[in-house]
Order: C-alpha cells, then structure tokens, then sequence
C-alpha cells in the first residue's frame, strides 16, 4: 500500500513513487495515480519547496558502493584528494574552509555529467593509475540521478496545466546534472554551514545516518529535514521558482555539523545548459499573476552567482521585471 503522508506543514512530506503506473514517464499517464498524492506534492512544492521519495527505484546496494567510495575517497591524502582541484570554481576537489561561508566543508564535484567525461577526468587525475571501481560506481549513481531527476520533474510538472510534452523535452535535452559529493568530518567544533537555495531545477539529496540538514520554513524557523531510511530528498530550487512564477518555493536551507561520525551527502543538482532561457510559463501568467522574472539565460544566472559568491537567497532582484 502506498503512504502519502502530509501532516503537518513542517513534516517534510514523503511521497511515495511505487504508487506510479510503470508507464507514467513515457506517456504521463495520470489516470491511475490518485489525486491526492498531486495534492500533496503540490503543497510541499508551493509551502515549504522540500520533500522526501521513497521506492525512488535506486538501488540500495549502488547508495551504499558511493557512500564507500566517497569515505575512501575523503580519507585520502591531502596530496591525493589535491590532485583532483580544478581551475574553474565549484568543480573537482573544493575545501570550503573552516569559517563556514561554504555551504560544505568539502567536497567533490562533478559537473555535467552526462555530456562530458567528467566523472573520468576526475578520476584520472586523482588516481593516475586509474580506480575502475570509483569511476563506475559514479557513474553509475550519475546515470540513474538523471533518469530520477526527468521523473521527478515530470511529476512536479504534472500538478499544473501545463504543455508536459514539450517541457519535457527540453529537459531531456537541455538540463545537466552535477553530482556534489560533501563530506563533514568531526574536529570537535560545531558549525552551522552556509544558508542558501540552490540554483537548479530540481536537487535530489541523500544525506547519511547523520542528518543536520535544516529548511527555512515561511513562518522563518529552522525545520530539521530528519534522515529516513530509503528516502531521497528533493528540494526546489531557484529555477523552478522563476519558471512557476514563484509558485514554487525555492527554500533556503542549511547543514549543522558538530558530531562525533562522519557526516556524508551526495547532491544531484539538475539544471539548464548554459545557454537556455529560464522564462515564466505562460501558462502561468495571466492579469493576477503577472510575470515576475525577465527571461534569463541560465549562463547570466550562474555568472551573476558566481560574481557574487552565490550569496544570494532565490533568484536575484536583478531578474525581476522592474514593474514589482
Ligand atoms: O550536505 C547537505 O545535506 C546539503 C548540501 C547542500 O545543500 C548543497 O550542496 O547545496
Ligand atoms: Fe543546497
């Protein structure tokens, strides 16, 4: 039996994906899935902009093979894990710092994944001997992100009257995935990393044992997003909300780490190509709802976050037409 569980605002809701028809991704069928799990995801998405999925179709031996290879990786040297920074920002080895402007303290980043041999060159570069086994595992988790990320938005997509068809294949053809693997280790401090919304479409999260992720609720409290066991977490992220026409909330969220054990996430961020629009659905426009954002190439969009150290909260005021 399925469980669409939506009890109160600040229990992030899970939605459960058994209960979709094996053909909903190919021909979006709706018929068959009940109202109310549209309801629900409908209102995670408006209110709080997170959610959990269960029966999300990734295998748990594949989380637990990244997870071992991600503690492998970060128990490395210095020397080893240094081999893999990059000159461009937010990409391979990034040490955030210990002043917790970061909203990691270290990571590893991996950046479109499917259209390039990122994941290879990484690797490569760390272990000039080559490690199959990391590379594969990665590339392998990246694969299924992709497909699970289409499906997620497919369904977010889903609770309004939209064109699916066409939306759906801009995604498949013009969104890329970067796979953030984030690593907290104890040093007997505790910190809380930086509060920020994420830039994507859509970001699908698994955090280990150790929880600490926090969400800004609109009532302006800070709600633990606590760790269940099988689930992924997905949160909205700033594209979502220009393309809904702030419908959709990208929400501000946080790590407090100060443990004892190790504490590892892997984020699937799901975003544009440099060079496509972010535009309001003009589905979702009409006299009461004027269009909030100007179109935006994604491009300008992550420059802008670049040039500001992608310190802002949702998307900046510098996307929003002058009228509001
Ligand atoms: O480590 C986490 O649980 C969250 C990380 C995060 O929010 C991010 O990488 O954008
Ligand atoms: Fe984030």
């Amino acid at each position: 039996m399925t469980s669409i569980m939506d009890n109160t605002p600040w229990t992030i809701p899970v939605i459960d994906l058994s209960i979709l028809p094996s053909d909903f991704y190919s021909n979006g069928t709706q018929e068959n899935i009940p109202k109310s799990l549209f309801t629900a995801l409908r209102k995670a998405c408006e209110q709080v902009g997170f959610f959990q999925i269960i029966n999300h179709g990734i295998p748990e031996n594949l989380i637990e093979n990244l997870d071992s290879a991600a503690r492998r990786f970060f128990a490395e040297t210095k020397e080893v894990k240094e081999r893999g920074v990059s000159s461009l920002l937010y990409r391979g080895y990034v040490v955030g710092g210990k002043d917790a402007v970061s909203p990691t303290p270290e990571s590893l980043i991996f950046s479109n994944v499917h259209r390039s041999n990122s994941i290879a060159d990484i690797c490569d570069k760390v272990w000039p001997q080559g490690n199959p086994q990391f590379r594969e595992t990665v590339e392998s988790y990246a694969s299924k992100m992709i497909e699970l990320s289409n499906l997620v938005l497919k369904l977010c997509l889903s609770c309004f009257e939209v064109d699916l068809g066409r939306y759906m294949s801009t995604f498949e053809n013009k969104c890329e995935g970067w796979l953030n693997m984030n690593n907290y280790s104890p040093d007997g401090v505790q910190r809380i990393y930086r509060a920020h919304t994420d830039k994507s479409w859509i970001t699908i999260l698994h955090q280990d044992t150790v929880g600490g992720l926090e969400v800004l609720t609109p009532k302006g409290k800070w709600a633990p997003v606590e760790y269940k066991r099988g689930s992924l977490v997905v949160n909205v992220g700033d594209i979502f909300q220009m393309w809904s026409n702030r419908v959709y909330r990208s929400s501000e969220h946080r790590v407090i780490y100060g443990g004892q054990r190790t504490r590892q996430s892997f984020a699937f961020f799901y975003l544009f190509q440099l060079d496509m629009e972010i535009s309001v659905a003009k589905e979702l426009v009409d006299e009461k709802h004027p269009e909030y954002y100007k179109p935006t190439l994604f491009g300008e969009f992550e420059k802008h976050g670049r040039d500001h150290g992608l310190a802002s909260i949702g998307p900046p005021k510098a996307f929003e037409r002058e009228t509001w």
